[in-house]
């Protein structure tokens, strides 16, 4: 079998396996099978089959140890020690070992991929949505949404697998309870019965703890963020240190609470299903005896079947936790997996990644755009033109509109109202993949990646060279294929940022106040020499800039005042 296929294999009983402890989200539901469908299309494809086979073998195996140990009891008693039945307890207890083993390797392995799956395909959803949409989303939900829940749900894995296979050897050893004593049997249901029972009516109260305690950890890293980004401010001011530390107690004080609040309710279930155990016991000992004729010898081996089932309940027991968390990290991962599936499939008709069309010239007309939010800032009736070879400088105050207008010229925003025309045609609301890959930008919160995505060869030669021409190679290791941008001040990854820019050989560069951090002489440089050098190479540019005593190195500029194109902002160059 491929690897490939095996790997598909293994992905979908790990879905059949999930599906048997949580939907995950309503779209998934539409698709995959409820929990009895999965089970059948689990043995239809072999995979639950197999592992309902081992599962099954070890409960055969833990079981019948435990019929050996009486029996070599009763063998000692009776007739004398018997190497026969001791061997065999070796033998069955190496199995019980492997299978035990195999089903829970076998398990996690396979739901572990169906995981990275649906990881996968998050991902390359988040990587499809609009900048828009990303935003909406928030930073915090996205790195929960395909990082954090998958690691508290990896966590659950193990345990609840070993829960599984503690019900399975727990019914064979109450069968083996029932040959020996029908009575002791039915004592020990009832125990358990009013155990689960409790299990179950203080289950909604452990969910509703564990989602306030997620909610107030998410409150917490939210400061635990703003203690390391505003370290500056914090450590210059202490009333705001003092402020901000009590905040942060507070928030810590509500963490522990909420997380104690669960804690002593997974507490109460495990102390209660330790002592349901001991009462089990405590039930055949004391309470067997008066009401049935039981002799000694039968009771100290019913005794020894209980006591073995202690380990598989209390496994069972610590399982319920685990499903409980479980189910809430997949719920999570549910709603954000429908959440972007529902937003990506805004963007599905856009198959036109690697085409770029010749620039020769885009126009805007009467085009309008708000922020989200009841008084989202808005520009409007923007009209202007684009030619292929031209410098566009775009000026304004702060707050203007300046760097919304860039969103939207790239394709980053989708406009509200108005058009927009490459060489003369009509572009769609969301502008595709074909027309973004005209721009290249530094936004003034550009990012540098740790490697530099997206450049073959060529690119990185064309990077050197350009990193050589703002004299920041030299910052940079040997080896360009990494990047630590954490190691440079502003002024410097932003030099990093135009040359990785430039590597990419776009038609248009677009420029967010590129020059606001640099030197004098450098910023005289970039309007002078590097500019006039870039046109020259047939580039295009659009430029926001506040560098008013360089206006003039620019073919026509815009001046943007509360969201619009001011009358008297358009200035021809002479
Ligand atoms: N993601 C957003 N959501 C809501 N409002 C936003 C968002 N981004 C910007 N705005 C608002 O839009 C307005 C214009 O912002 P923009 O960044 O376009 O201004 P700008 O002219 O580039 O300003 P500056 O010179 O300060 O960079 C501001 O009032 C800002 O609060």
């Amino acid at each position: 079998m491929r690897r490939e296929d095996r790997a598909e294999g293994s992905a979908s009983l790990g879905d059949r396996l999930l599906a048997l402890f949580g939907e995950v989200g309503t779209r998934a539901r539409k698709r995959r099978p409820g929990v009895w469908r999965g089970l059948i299309g689990g043995l239809d494809d072999g995979g639950i089959l197999n592992l309902s086979l081992v599962a099954l073998l070890s409960a055969v195996c833990g079981t019948t140890v435990l019929l050996l140990l009486n029996a070599e009891a009763r063998e000692v008693e009776y007739h004398g020690y018997s190497d026969l039945i001791a061997f065999g307890f070796l033998a069955l207890l190496v199995i019980y070992r492997w299978s035990q083993n195999y089903l829970i390797r076998e398990a996690t392995q396979a739901i572990e991929l169906a995981l990275h799956e649906r990881r996968l395909s998050t991902t390359r959803n988040v990587l499809r949505l609009s900048l828009e949409d990303v935003q909406a989303l928030g930073l915090r939900s996205v790195i929960d949404g395909i990082g954090a829940h998958y690691g508290t749900l990896s966590q659950t894995l193990v345990p609840i697998v070993a829960g599984v296979e503690g019900v399975v050897l727990l019914v064979f050893m109450f069968g083996y309870l029932v040959i020996l004593s029908p009575m002791a049997a039915a004592l020990t249901t009832i125990v358990v019965a009013v155990t689960v029972m409790g299990f179950l009516a203080s289950r909604s109260r452990l969910d509703e703890d564990l989602s306030l305690a997620v909610r107030s950890e998410e409150a917490f890293r939210d400061l635990a963020e703003g203690l390391v980004r505003g370290k500056k401010e914090l450590r210059l001011n202490p009333d705001k240190r003092s402020a901000f530390q009590n905040d942060m107690i507070e928030r810590s004080e509500e963490l522990a609470m909420c997380r104690s609040n669960a804690a002593a309710h997974f507490a109460s279930m495990l102390a209660t299903g330790n002592s349901a155990s001991y009462l089990m016991a405590g039930a055949v000992v004391f309470v067997l005896p008066l009401i049935t004729g039981v002799e000694q010898t039968d009771i100290s081996r019913i005794v020894v079947a209980v006591i073995f089932l202690l380990g598989p309940i209390s496994s069972v027991v610590q399982t319920f936790q685990q499903v409980t968390t479980a189910r809430f990290a997949l719920a999570e991962i549910g709603a954000f997996q429908d959440r972007v599936e529902a937003l990506a499939d805004r963007h599905d008709s856009d198959r036109s990644n690697g085409r770029v069309p010749a620039f020769q010239e885009l126009r805007l007309e009467s085009l309008s755009y708000s922020h989200a939010g009841e008084n989202g800032f808005s520009i409007r009736d923007i009209d202007l033109q684009l030619q292929k070879g031209e410098i566009l400088f775009v000026t304004g105050g702060n707050g203007s509109g300046k760097t919304t207008l860039l969103r939207i010229i790239t394709g980053l925003y989708p406009r509200h109202e108005g058009a927009m025309r490459l060489n003369g045609e009509r572009l769609a609301h969301y502008p595709p993949q074909s027309y973004r890959n005209l721009f290249a930008s530094v936004f003034s919160d550009f990012h540098v990646f740790q490697h530099p995505y997206g450049l073959d060869d060529a690119g990185l030669e064309r990077l050197e060279q350009w990193l050589v021409e703002f004299d920041i190679r030299h910052k940079l290791g040997d080896d360009l294929g990494f990047i630590d941008a954490n190691a440079l001040s502003t002024g410097q990854k932003k030099r990093v940022g135009l040359a990785l820019a430039l590597a990419e050989q776009r038609q248009i560069l677009v420029l967010d106040e590129w020059a606001a951090d640099q030197d004098p002489a450098t910023r005289r440089r970039f309007y002078h020499e590097i500019l006039p050098r870039l046109k020259a190479e047939g580039l295009t540019i659009l430029a926001v800039t506040h560098d008013d005593s360089y206006f003039d190195c620019c073919d026509r500029r815009l001046h943007m005042a509360e969201g619009r194109i001011t009358e008297d902002g358009e200035a021809w160059r002479q």
